[in-house]
């Protein structure tokens, strides 16, 4: 297995037009698409992720229906980039390998295969059919903060021998503490560091994305995830403008031009924003209560049918345990808050 070949100290992935797609409701037009990766691989950046917020074939009734095809935002992307290679993201369920030759087909050259943190057994068969398809593998190990850093690596190890070639500790709830983010990173780093490349993928609910992307990149960790304007679910991912600027001052080579993105973040992802993330009540208890990031607009919409607020029931989701793919349960949820309510 070949690891990935990184030009720069750390490759940042953008993920505004994957992650980002949460915040925006799946409403993303092909002309701000194209736009946002206009600027994007002007600046640099090397990986640009573009799918539906739950991944390629997430447009359903269950996650919310896509506006655009995303087939066509993906080979609309890949028409924009000069440079930069398009990720899309896949979850073994919600996407098949027939969404994946479609998404290939269409001009995506990176899947990011993503399970929860203790479910990377159903990720092999995706691995080998991206391999096949000559794409190159990341995985993500979903709401990381949910189990030991041993058993994270363990994860890892699953990954990687399946043809993974970049397994990352995904902080999904924006939860883990930074010393919680560290022992993750070492963990993977010294369980696959000698096969592969090892990633983090994190959220803003405690505003510790860039901070724990400085402790990533200490680690040894290589590849890390940003969005323009933070666009992403939860509180929104760690800042790409922000990180490329922090990585500027610690003298870390990314290959990013900050002025650059930071004019794209201003003015091209702020204008089309319908709502900019930020670590407000609902997003902070997120963090706090360690509850997947991409439940939050579910959990807005529920509050309002059934005259519960959100974060009452953002935090009985982590009380419950909930993850990824439980979404339908948080309207379970809002009917018994509102039952008790009444009581
Ligand atoms: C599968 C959807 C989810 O948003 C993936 C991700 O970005 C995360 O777990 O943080
Ligand atoms: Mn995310």
């Amino acid at each position: 297995m070949s690891r990935p070949e990184f030009r720069h100290d750390v490759r940042i992935t953008d993920t505004t037009l994957r992650d980002g797609s949460h915040a925006m409701a799946h409403r993303f037009t092909e002309t701000q698409v194209r736009d946002t990766v206009r600027a994007l691989d002007r600046a640099g950046v090397e990986v640009i992720e573009v799918s539906h917020g739950d991944g390629i074939g997430g447009s359903s009734f269950n996650y919310g229906f896509s506006r655009t095809d995303e087939m066509r935002l993906i080979a609309a992307a890949k028409d924009e980039a000069k440079r930069a290679r398009i990720a899309v993201l896949l979850v073994p369920g919600i996407g098949t390998v027939k969404d994946l030759e479609r998404a290939r087909d269409a001009g995506a050259d990176i899947v990011r295969v993503a399970t929860h943190c203790t479910e990377a057994d159903v990720s092999p068969q995706h691995f080998e059919a991206a391999r096949a398809l000559g794409m190159e593998t990341v995985g993500f190990l979903m709401m990381a903060h949910r189990t030991s850093p041993g058993d994270l690596a363990k994860q890892a190890r699953i990954m990687v021998d399946a043809g993974c070639q970049c397994p990352y500790v995904t902080d999904s709830a924006g939860a883990l503490l930074m010393h919680e983010a560290k022992d993750r990173f070492d963990a993977l780093v010294a369980e696959v560091g000698d096969e592969a490349e090892v990633g983090y993928h994190g959220h803003q609910n405690l505003s510790l994305g860039v901070a724990n992307s400085v402790l990533a990149y200490e680690a040894g960790v290589r590849s890390i995830d940003g969005s323009l304007c933070a666009l992403g679910a939860g509180a929104g991912n760690s800042p790409t403008e922000v990180l490329a600027a922090v990585f500027d001052r610690l003298g870390v080579s990314t290959g990013l031009d900050v002025a650059a993105l930071v004019d794209a973040a201003e003015e091209v992802v702020r204008p089309y924003l319908t709502r900019w993330p930020k670590m407000d009540r609902n997003a902070i208890v997120q963090g706090w209560a360690g509850v997947y990031s991409s439940f939050l607009l579910h959990a807005e919409r529920a509050g309002e049918r059934y005259d519960v607020p959100a974060h009452e029931i953002l935090r009985r989701c982590g009380e419950l345990g909930f993850v990824g793919g439980q979404e339908d349960m948080i309207l379970d949820v809002a009917i018994q808050l509102a039952a008790e309510r009444r009581a």
